[in-house]
């Protein structure tokens, strides 16, 4: 019986009843963290759609956006998921035969209707918003405009979207989203940082918008937009230069050239060798120039390139008005502009542009920008066509023109200078979703930017599972420990006793 006591008193190994505790204890440390971290693993995401159609005075194109469709009345981030190119000219092109308008958004449509679940499709909401061809359009011929967004809206209604209508956007709209665009994808909204200004170059029209300690909207207030946002007040100036994109410009600037009805145009904005028969009726069919027809015009004209930048230039500021000026300071064309301020990013036909003649590096000195491109417009057009042979040839020929034409809008006109040039970053996408007008135009339709900061979790979701798994397993240690305590100095008193 002693020795039988003995053993058990010596027995190192811990009671039966320390042993189911400790099981016990294991088995609930690896259940909390199981159940911590199922529970808050996120469920595979679903999303919500909305798609913008940008028609433009050059091309319409299709932008599809998603968010998590749990957080779209704040915190979720929206982004660009496809987009598609509309084969063809765009929907003002189509003033003498509206179906096509219609008929050219099929393709793109039949592109979204692949991309949006099905499920979702009807809650999409689907906007088409036209730019300057629409505008100048409408100008000269109202009722043609009328019948081209009957023919749109007839396309746009029998899609499985939840088609909201089809509208001119203003100027002011267009270039007041585009900021609003950069800002948001750039995160700068949201955190409340300085923004960035935005400069958007179209076919028919460009847009300057930025935000100015020298801006109060007194001085101007058709070139004031207000706004609210993630509790932040904002007072943007923008404004819009109907005529100033770069196709309608180019027309400004060879109507100049024209006015004496010539047969024979030679044009120092184009390369030598190049050598086109064009037609005046083409040339003045816009309300851009049609005020500057003259009087007497044969039907066609040649127009020959020259190569030369200087005299480019030269012709160039002379669309350019800098005469009259009714404010403290103008850009041009007695257009008020308040001091330029900050970082600015400079998106479509200033990407494309500046992109194709690699000139997007704005650390260049502006003086090396304008050698490069005076070397760029002297070279051959024979020559230019075999350095790119798989260029559109029309954009070819435009190159010498259209980059001076920025340089000139930007410095000239805008009054960036040799220092402030370097503020510009040339971009086409920002964290995958394009630069442009259309995204802002969504956020704001759907209310997706709030004007209060939203509440946030005060800890992201991998901090929270850590901290929960790390309490739990510090709990059931120190629950253990307190049963150690209970049953060692049991077990080693008894030992202690023999
Ligand atoms: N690879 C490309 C694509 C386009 N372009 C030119 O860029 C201009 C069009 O720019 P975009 O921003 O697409 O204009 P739109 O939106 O069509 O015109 P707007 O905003 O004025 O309505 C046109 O002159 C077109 O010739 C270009 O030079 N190179
Ligand atoms: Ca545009």
């Amino acid at each position: 019986m002693s020795a039988q006591r003995e053993m058990k008193e010596k027995n190192p190994w811990p009671t039966p009843v320390t042993i189911i505790i400790i099981v016990i204890g294991v088995i609930a440390i690896v259940a909390l963290v199981t159940v911590a971290v199922l529970q808050n693993k996120p469920v595979p995401q679903k999303y919500k759609y909305g798609i913008v159609l940008d028609a433009g005075s050059s091309h319409t194109a299709l932008y599809i956006y998603q968010w998590p469709a749990e957080k779209d009345n704040n915190t979720g981030r929206v982004e660009q998921t496809h987009s598609c190119k509309v084969k063809g000219k765009g929907i003002s092109s189509y003033a003498s035969e509206p179906w096509k308008a219609g008929e050219s958004l099929k393709e793109c449509m039949g592109e979204a209707e692949e991309t949006v679940p099905k499920e979702r499709a009807h809650e999409t909401p689907l906007y088409l918003g036209a730019t300057a061809g629409m505008r100048l359009l409408d100008i000269v011929n109202s009722s043609a405009s009328k019948n081209v967004f009957q023919a749109v809206e007839n396309a746009l209604r029998n899609s499985p979207f939840s088609y909201q209508g089809a509208r001119i956007l203003s100027g002011q709209e267009e270039g007041a989203f585009g900021w609003v665009t950069v800002n948001y994808l750039d995160d700068r909204l949201k955190q409340g940082l300085k923004t960035t200004g935005a400069l958007d170059l179209g076919g028919a029209s460009t847009q300057i918008s930025f935000i100015s300690n020298d801006f109060d909207g007194s001085e101007s207030p058709i070139n004031s937009v207000n706004f609210r946002l993630y509790g932040n007040d904002y007072n943007l100036y923008t404004h819009s230069f109907l005529c100033y994109g770069k196709d309608q410009a180019l027309k400004m600037v060879v109507a100049n050239h024209t006015q004496s009805g010539a047969t024979t145009v030679l044009d120092p904005c184009f390369h030598s060798g190049y050598n086109e028969t064009k037609n005046y009726s083409v040339l003045y069919d816009s309300p851009c120039v049609s005020g500057r027809k003259p009087q007497e015009v044969p039907e066609k004209f040649d127009h020959i390139g020259k190569g030369n930048f200087q005299e480019c230039q030269e012709v160039v500021k002379s669309v350019f008005n800098f005469t009259s000026c009714k404010y403290s300071r103008c850009s041009f064309n007695g257009v008020f502009q308040p001091l330029l301020q900050g970082p600015f990013g400079a998106f479509s036909a200033y990407y494309f542009v500046m992109n194709f003649l690699n000139l997007t590096d704005t650390s260049m000195p502006l003086e090396t920008v304008k050698e490069k491109l005076s070397q760029y417009c002297a070279t051959s057009w024979d020559k230019i066509k075999i350095q790119h042979p798989t260029v559109n040839v029309k954009y070819l020929a435009e190159y010498c023109f259209s980059g001076t034409y920025i340089l000139t809008l930007l410095t000239e006109g805008y009054d960036f200078t040799a220092v402030t040039y370097s503020n510009i970053k040339f971009i086409k996408k920002i964290k995958g979703s394009d630069a442009g007008w259309t995204l802002g135009y969504m956020l704001n339709l759907t209310n997706m930017i709030p004007a209060e900061a939203p509440d946030s979790p005060p800890l992201p979701h991998a901090g929270y599972v850590s901290i929960v798994t790390i309490m739990t397993i510090l709990l059931i240690g120190l629950l253990l420990l307190l049963a150690l305590r209970i049953f060692w100095p049991r077990c080693s008193k008894k030992t202690q006793i023999v």
